[in-house]
């Protein structure tokens, strides 16, 4: 039987070292965790510790050195048609509507065209792009292309949705906006999400885990269950629960961030 709890993603651990010809950079030891089905969990920690890479070995694009990394319980071997991946850059086709953008991995996997369309249109209407599904990305804005990212990201109902900052390279407040609006997409679709971010509150807003990870070589320093009752709304910055979970995050981060320098002063 599925339970709420059943683990979708999971790390067991798991561990990666780059190997360059100037010698070898140990990004994560021992990372052990797991994303549950149906559940928002974001990875947040100091710059250039590892998250990227636990993202990667998620999506199949890296090997674990050692430990392993399981889809539904079957080790990840390289990347699946099932595993959707948004980045900081939307990289649509600039040649294709938003729709046949939203489309692409559904005309890949050989989805009827009819089908296709329906599916496109109806998460266009889903990430709020209404009217737009005959423009090109080119009449876009940032804010506006990533949603097609994100749109064309569940079209092929993934497994497991994988962001690494997606809202990364936008303006402020593009970027608050779209982490409102990616709250209430998830909180319809309920989707497995594993997020890269380095926002604290970004963070705590779309989540119902985070993990704290380390200064590298990354470890999972602590896993914060946010226990904010959904749906969350936009005064959510202002919920005295959302202050004190911030501050825990901030203090795990700035430890880390103390280690850092305390270690580089050596
Ligand atoms: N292909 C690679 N070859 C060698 N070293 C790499 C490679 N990719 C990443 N690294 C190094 O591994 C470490 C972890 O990188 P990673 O990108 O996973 O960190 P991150 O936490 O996502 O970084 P950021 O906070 O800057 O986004 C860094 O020191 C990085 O320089």
């Amino acid at each position: 039987m599925t339970t709420s709890t059943e683990a979708v993603l999971e790390f067991e651990d798991t561990a990666l070292t780059y190997r360059t010809a100037s010698g070898t950079i140990e990004a994560l030891v021992g990372v052990t965790a797991a994303v549950p089905k149906g559940r928002f969990v974001s990875v947040i920690g100091p710059s250039g510790c590892g998250k990227s890479t636990l993202l990667d070995i998620a999506g199949g694009l890296l090997a674990p050195t050692s430990g392993s990394a399981r889809l539904n319980g079957e080790e990840i071997r390289g990347p699946r048609r099932t595993t959707a991946m948004v980045f900081q850059e939307a990289a649509l086709l600039p040649w294709r509507t938003v729709r046949d953008n939203i489309a692409f991995g559904l005309e890949a996997a050989g989805v009827p065209k009819k089908r296709r369309r329906d599916r496109a249109d109806s998460l266009i209407n889903l990430v709020g792009l209404d009217g737009f599904g005959d423009k090109h990305p080119g009449d876009l804005s940032g804010g506006m292309r990533q949603r097609v990212a994100i749109a064309r990201a569940l079209a092929v109902d993934p497994e497991i949705l994988l962001m690494d900052e997606p809202f990364g390279a936008l303006d402020q407040q593009t970027r608050m906006m779209m982490g409102t609006e990616l709250t209430k997409i998830w909180e319809r679709i309920r989707c497995s999400v594993l997020f890269v971010t380095h926002d604290i509150p970004e963070a705590i807003a779309l989540s119902d885990e985070v993990w704290v990870m380390s200064q590298r070589p990354a470890r999972i320093k602590e896993r914060v269950v946010i226990d904010i009752p959904r749906p969350r709304g936009a005064d959510l910055p202002l919920d005295p629960r959302f202050q004190e979970l911030n501050g825990v995050i901030w203090k795990l981060l700035r430890d880390e961030a103390n280690r850092q320098l305390v270690g580089s002063a050596d």
